[in-house]
């Protein structure tokens, strides 16, 4: 039901119809007969009006409303005790009983008891007792007979408001006909109001289920709008990386196409080649055939040339070390060093002469005079020897005179290289060099190895170790095991030469290995302070090179070494600190050993005095029978080492005095002459 429609506009009327009114009340109505008392006193009989209908309270009723009327009909109206007083003042009689019995009921109950017929006093004194109640009722009924008139009046009076009334209800009455005719017609209306409202409330009900699924759909709709947008907009991102990847592909197509056609090119140019091969490939398998031939006469001519090769490297070895030989088995080089410090060019230098490669002048810078003449001595000392280096020479030229002593080694044959001189005359820089400039010891390192590598294409493998060792105070210690316990002894063995128990011997495989492991043998090197050379070493220091060479083809072996030896400052005790006279009184003990060992060699001696010292038992094999020596005496330029320098010259000389012999082509000096 819709709300919004007034209930009231729904409620049916109720209806008010004449019919329903008493008939009787209507005649007596419409003919303006008196009714009530007045109405009895005329003899006019409405007992049913007069009884039940009292007009006034009617009227007044109706005025309000037509149901108002209808409830009157059907209650009973008390009119009072008045009509039946007038009613009874007509008609006694009829009136008394009821009245009677009224008062009956009123009084107090008194017990009826029978009186017999024969007590007349009894009989004669209840007549008394009604009489006197008679009497009393008789009063009151005359005091209300005296109101008679006033009522009378009031009858009158309400009478014609009656006929007012009436006229009123007639004036009603049409105009509720009139209601009554538009209530039908209003009802009606209302009927087909109520009809349309239901028809209107059930498209109304339709509108809104149809408007609640229409809802429904319009959310299904927008849901799907929401989806469909999404998805529009999935799709355009989509597209987007279509369009891109479309772009990239149609440019990859493009160049694929390009990369085709050029290969498409290419493949006709291969085919044409191919068609030419194949035509060369005939060519060439005839061709072939007489490379083939061909090659079998080369493999019999390089098989000869091989055996050649062979023939003319034993020849070579065997002339390189006859040069050797014809050069001397032991060698003397001279090199004098540089002053290089500041503080050192400021020393008083000695005059050093070089009249050519292989001979040396030396003078002291001032010219002595004699004790006994009193004039002046010339104290000028000249020496020969194969070679000698004045200052400016670099390392490299001092190399090369030794790098044929490394084919030596590499032929088979026992190389020693002494670096002799007084402490810090260049012995360590002559072989070990400076990091810009290597000396002799890495420069045979890095030899031994290029032609090691050269030799293998001549069917030469060689196999390197090396040992480190120094001997100190004629103590031998191991460089690669500084802490060592062990007890270093030399052993001479005519098949296995010198040995030395417990020494460490590594075996190399490069230049670079070789290189490490002597750093560390350098750095385990005992060094003290003298009053030369700060960091002046103090002892013999030795690497060998054990070289193992054999040749695949003609299964010919050899078994050479390099032995590179750093001797300890030649100084004498006089110039050395007390504190190190030990060490130098050991030093000098070991060099002039190695003099006279040399000088024994030399006038082939029965004895030889190998034993007298450490280091000369130690380098037996190197000095003698097929070994090849080099000694490299290093002088310092300075004045006050003249005489060191010329002690070390002088021993140079000794080995080598035979041989030297001087040739004056070229001379030049490094320093002006003294004045
Ligand atoms: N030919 C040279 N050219 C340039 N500098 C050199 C040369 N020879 C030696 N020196 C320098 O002279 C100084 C002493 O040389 P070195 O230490 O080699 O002497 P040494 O004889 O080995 O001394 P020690 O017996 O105490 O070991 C070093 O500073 C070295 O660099």
């Amino acid at each position: 039901m819709d709300s919004r429609i007034p209930k009231s506009f729904l409620k049916p009327p109720t209806r008010i119809v004449k019919a329903d009114i008493n008939p009787k009340f209507l005649a007596t109505i419409s003919e303006n007969k008196p009714f009530g008392p007045a109405a009895s006193a005329t003899g006019l009989k409405q007992p049913a009006l007069a009884s039940k209908v009292q007009p006034r309270p009617m009227l007044r009723r109706r005025s309000k409303s037509a149901s108002d009327l209808l409830a009157l009909q059907s209650k009973p109206i008390t009119i009072g005790k008045m009509m039946p007083s007038k009613v009874a003042s007509t008609k006694p009689a009829q009136k008394r009983p009821a009245l009677q019995k009224n008062d009956d009921e009123n009084k107090p109950k008194v017990a009826k008891v029978k009186i017999p017929s024969w007590d007349y006093k009894s009989r004669f004194l209840e007549l008394q007792k009604k009489y006197t109640v008679e009497l009393e009722d008789n009063k009151t009924l005359k005091s209300k007979v005296a109101n008679v008139p006033q009522l009378e009046e009031e009858v009158e009076g309400l009478r014609t408001e009656n006929q007012r009334n009436l006229q009123k209800i007639e004036v009603i009455q049409e105009n509720e006909e009139k209601l009554q005719d538009r209530l039908k017609s209003v009802s009606k209306e209302n009927v087909s109001l109520i009809e349309a409202v239901v028809k209107h409330r059930k498209e109304y009900q339709g509108l809104a289920d149809s408007y609640k699924s229409l809802q429904k759909e319009h959310n299904i709709l927008i849901e799907a709008e929401k989806e469909s947008k999404q998805k529009a907009e999935d799709l355009f991102n989509e597209n987007l990386a279509l369009k891109t990847k479309l772009s990239q592909q149609e440019t990859a197509c493009r160049l694929h196409s390009e990369a085709y056609n050029k290969l498409e090119e290419e493949s006709k140019e291969y085919l044409r080649k191919i068609s030419s091969t194949e035509n060369m490939l005939q060519e060439s398998t005839s061709n072939n055939i007489r490379l083939e031939n061909r090659c079998q006469q080369l493999e019999n001519l390089t098989s000869k040339l091989k055996q050649d090769l062979e023939e003319h490297d034993t020849l070579r070895r065997s002339l390189h070390n006859t040069i050797q030989d014809m050069k001397g088995n032991i060698r003397v080089f001279c090199r004098v060093r540089p002053p290089v410090t500041s503080e050192e060019t400021e020393r008083q230098l000695c005059a050093i002469f070089f009249p050519n490669e292989t001979s040396l002048e030396i003078r002291k810078a001032r010219e002595s005079v004699s004790v006994i003449s009193g004039k002046p001595v010339d104290l000028k000392q000249e020496f020969s020897f194969d070679k000698v280096f004045p200052p400016e020479a670099n390392q490299a030229e001092v190399f090369e005179e030794l790098a044929q002593l490394v084919q030596s080694a590499l032929d088979g044959y026992h190389v020693c290289v002494f670096a002799y001189g007084q402490t810090g005359s260049g012995k360590t820089y002559t072989m070990q060099g400076s990091s810009n400039d290597f000396g002799m010891i890495p420069r045979t390192v890095d030899l031994i190895f290029k032609k090691i590598e050269k030799l293998s294409t001549s069917d030469w493998t060689y196999t390197v170790s090396a040992s480190f060792l120094e001997i100190y105070n004629e103590n031998i210690r191991d460089l690669l095991v500084p802490n060592s316990t062990h007890n270093y002894e030399v052993h001479y063995n005519e098949g296995r030469g010198v040995t030395v128990t417990n020494l460490e011997i590594v075996p190399i495989s490069s230049a670079e290995e070789l290189k490490v492991v002597m750093e560390e043998a350098q750095k385990n090197r005992a060094v003290a302070a003298t009053n030369f050379n700060e960091h002046s070493s103090r002892s013999h220091a030795i690497t060998k090179i054990h070289l193992e060479g054999y040749n695949a083809e003609t299964k010919a072996k050899y078994s050479g070494s390099i032995n590179l030896v750093d001797l300890a400052g030649s100084e004498s005790a006089r110039t050395s600190g007390p504190e190190r006279l030990n060490e130098t009184k050991n030093i000098n003990k070991s060099l002039s050993t190695l003099g006279n060992v040399m000088l024994a060699l030399h006038n082939k001696d029965q004895h030889i005095p190998y034993r007298n010292s450490k280091l000369t038992f130690l380098l037996q094999s190197c000095l003698g029978g097929n070994s090849k020596t080099l000694m490299l005496v290093n002088i310092s330029p300075f004045e006050e080492c003249f005489l060191e320098s010329i002690h070390s010259l002088r021993f140079a000389s000794k080995v080598k005095e035979i041989k030297t012999v001087a040739k004056k082509n070229k001379t030049y000096c490094t320093m002006p002459p003294p004045k």
